[in-house]
Formats: structure tokens, sequence, C-alpha cells
């Protein structure tokens, strides 16, 4: 029988949506920070394919998710192009820069990103040797813009300022930059998908500050030609795309790219995005992840405000946003049940 998450993908309306978890594989799971401590840092887990394979498998073997995503990052591009890339213990990832033509010609040409991220294509090949028969590989890159945008600041930004302002400043940079991404995060997805990613998720977590005709040329038309490259390489590929906080923008989106399925947070209700979002197809998400933290009645609450909204349409039953290290593991098991329990 095909798969819960390929079926709803696929536009059939299931009577309990498929559910799996932004970041289920992380540090609010003590098994999680057991195999990190082994193999040290973070990159070195990324990299590290036996490891980053128990680390996916992990959520799985607790919680019987009906899908598993692949444990990597999305800076893992930007590094395999040449950037310098570091985590600080607390703050985040740091990057070297690429704010100049200069910069920009010293990044490597898409052909080399192989060389540094196939330990990525062998751990999406060990997972896909490894999982149950009915869970899902999701493979995953960034997308284009929120790439970037770590690029040109060489950190994260509360308003990704430094990526807004080279756009407008140095076009020229920065639409090469984008279209180096677009064609890099192309490659990258199609070696997941030769090593058995069955779906592929694009990750574009800063959509939301991008104002309406450059989230049009810089969120949605990259998603567009990368949705559209990888379905004529791969017929038949499901493709789910993040514009994450697009808001109105994300009316449409469905057609204007070709994904199956457009994941939404939770600065939307459900009751709205079912109506402007899942008309037009499959929908992701969108509890808000608080409700990991502080659990109770509420988030049984919101749990069944979530799945009665999308009952209607094709619907993955996710969190609006990335699990967060302070969340409880037993709240991740109330929401499975209350999901699958009613
Ligand atoms: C912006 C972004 C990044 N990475 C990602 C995004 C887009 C989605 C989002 O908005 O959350 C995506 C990502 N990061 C990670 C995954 C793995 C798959 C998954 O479980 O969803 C995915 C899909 C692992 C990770 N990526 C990171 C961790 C924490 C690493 C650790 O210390 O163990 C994990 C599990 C680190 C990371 N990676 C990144 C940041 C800003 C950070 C530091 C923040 C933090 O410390 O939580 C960049």
């Amino acid at each position: 029988m095909t798969k819960t998450i390929l079926r709803a993908l696929a536009g059939e309306v299931l009577p309990t949506p498929p559910i799996w978890m932004m970041r289920q594989a992380g540090r609010y799971l003590p098994e999680y920070r057991a195999t990190r401590a082994q193999a040290g840092d973070f990159l070195s887990l990324c990299y590290n394919p036996e490891l980053a394979t128990e680390v996916t498998l992990q959520p799985i073997r607790r919680y019987g998710f009906d899908a598993a995503i692949l444990f990597a990052d999305i800076l893992l591009l930007p590094q395999a192009l040449g950037a310098d890339l570091w985590f600080v213990t607390g703050e985040g990832p740091r990057l070297s820069t690429v704010t100049s033509a200069a910069d920009f010609d010293r990044l490597k040409p898409v052909s080399a990103i192989h060389d540094t991220l196939s330990p990525i294509y062998e751990t999406v090949g060990r997972l896909s040797r490894s999982l149950p028969a009915e869970t899902t590989l999701i493979g995953f890159a960034g997308a284009p813009w929120t790439v970037a945008t770590y690029m040109i600041a060489g950190r994260g930004t509360k308003d990704q300022g430094p990526a807004h302002a080279l756009r407008q400043e140095d076009p020229e940079v920065f639409d090469a930059l984008i279209d180096r991404l677009t064609e890099g995060t192309i490659e990258y997805l199609s070696e997941q998908v030769k090593a058995g990613a069955e779906v592929v998720k694009l990750f574009d977590s800063w959509a939301g500050s991008l104002p309406e005709d450059a989230f049009r040329r810089y969120a949605l038309e990259p998603a567009r030609i990368i949705t559209q490259e990888l379905k004529s390489r791969f017929p038949g590929l499901p493709v789910i795309v993040f514009p994450r906080q697009a808001g109105a923008q994300y009316v449409g989106f469905h057609q204007a790219t070709g994904a199956d399925c457009v994941a939404v947070d939770d600065s939307v209700t459900p009751d709205w995005a079912a109506e402007h979002v899942q008309v037009s197809g499959c929908v992701q998400g969108n509890l808000a992840s608080s409700h990991m933290v502080t659990g109770g009645e509420a988030l049984v609450r919101e749990t069944r405000r979530v799945v009665e909204a999308f009952r209607n349409g094709p619907h993955i039953f996710n969190l609006g946003h990335g699990i967060t290290p302070d969340a409880d593991p037993e709240n991740v098991q109330l929401m499975i049940d209350t999901v699958r329990g009613g």
C-alpha cells in the first residue's frame, strides 16, 4: 500500500492526516544529545553518515512518525560552494560573507559541490535502506533567498537587513548569487533523489521578509525553477515548498510553482489556510511549536483545531516551524496521540 505521506501529496483526503515534525531529530531528545556528543560538533554529525542516519531514525523509533527527514542543514550548500562555515554554541551559524563581485568570484562552480556533499548522499542511501516500509524519506535544501541571507550577512539576522541592502544596492552580484544557489540546489536535491529521497522540501524560512515584487522574483521564481527542473528530471517526484510567513502570498503558491504541497507556518490560522491555500493542493502544518513546550489542554485543543480545519482536503500534520530544544518529548507524544486517536 502506498505510504500515507505520498497519498496526501497526491491529493488524497485521508481520515487521519499523516504526521511528522520539522527538526524532529534535535536537542529536545536525550538520545540526540548523546549521539551529538559522540560526534563532537553539529557539522561533524551532519557529515558522518552512520551517526546522521542514527539521529534521523531516533524520532521514527520513538514516535513512529510517517516521514523521516534527512539530518543535515541548509548551510551545507554554501559550504560546498566554498564559504567557510562554523557554529558558535548558543549563538548559531557563522559564514564567510559574500557582499561583492570579488567575493562571488571566489565561490566554487556548482560542479564542485559533490566533493563536499557526498557524505550527505551516503546518509540518504543508508536511510533509504533502513527505514520502515511505511515511512517516507524526505530530502531537503534551503531556498536560494534564505540561504543567501546567511551568506551575505555571515550569520543569522532578525530582519535580513544585509541581504535586502545587497539586493537593492548591487542587484548584479545579488542575482548572480541567487542563480548560483538555484543551480546548486537543483544538483544537490537531484543527488538526494538518486540516493533514495522520495520527496524533497525547500525551506524558505525568510520568504516573509520580501516585499511583494521581490517575493515574486526571489522566493516564488526560484521555487518554480527548482520544482519544474526536478519534476522534469524525476517525473512524479513530490515537492513541498515552505515560504515561511508568506501570509497573503501563500495564496496561489501551488499553481505558481507547480509544487505538490505548501507548508504553512502558524502566523496564519488553519481556517484561513484551509480556505485560501488548501483549495489548490496539499497543505502541511501548522501547530505552533510553543505547544511542544507548554503542553496540556491547550495542546490538545489546538491540535484538534488544526486537524479539524484541514479535514476536508489533503493535509500533512506538522508544526508551523521547527520544534525547539526546550520542548518536552511527552508533549510530542500527546500531539501524536491526539492526531491519531481523535
Ligand atoms: C534557517 C535554517 C537553518 N537550518 C535549517 C533552516 C531552515 C528551517 C528553519 O527556519 O528552521 C533547516 C534544518 N536544520 C536542520 C534540519 C534537519 C532536518 C529536520 O529535523 O527538520 C533542517 C531541515 C538540523 C539542525 N540545524 C541546527 C540544529 C541544532 C544543532 C545542534 O546544536 O545540535 C539542527 C538539529 C543548527 C542551525 N541551523 C541553522 C540555524 C540558524 C541553526 C542554529 C539554531 C539552533 O541552534 O537551533 C540554519
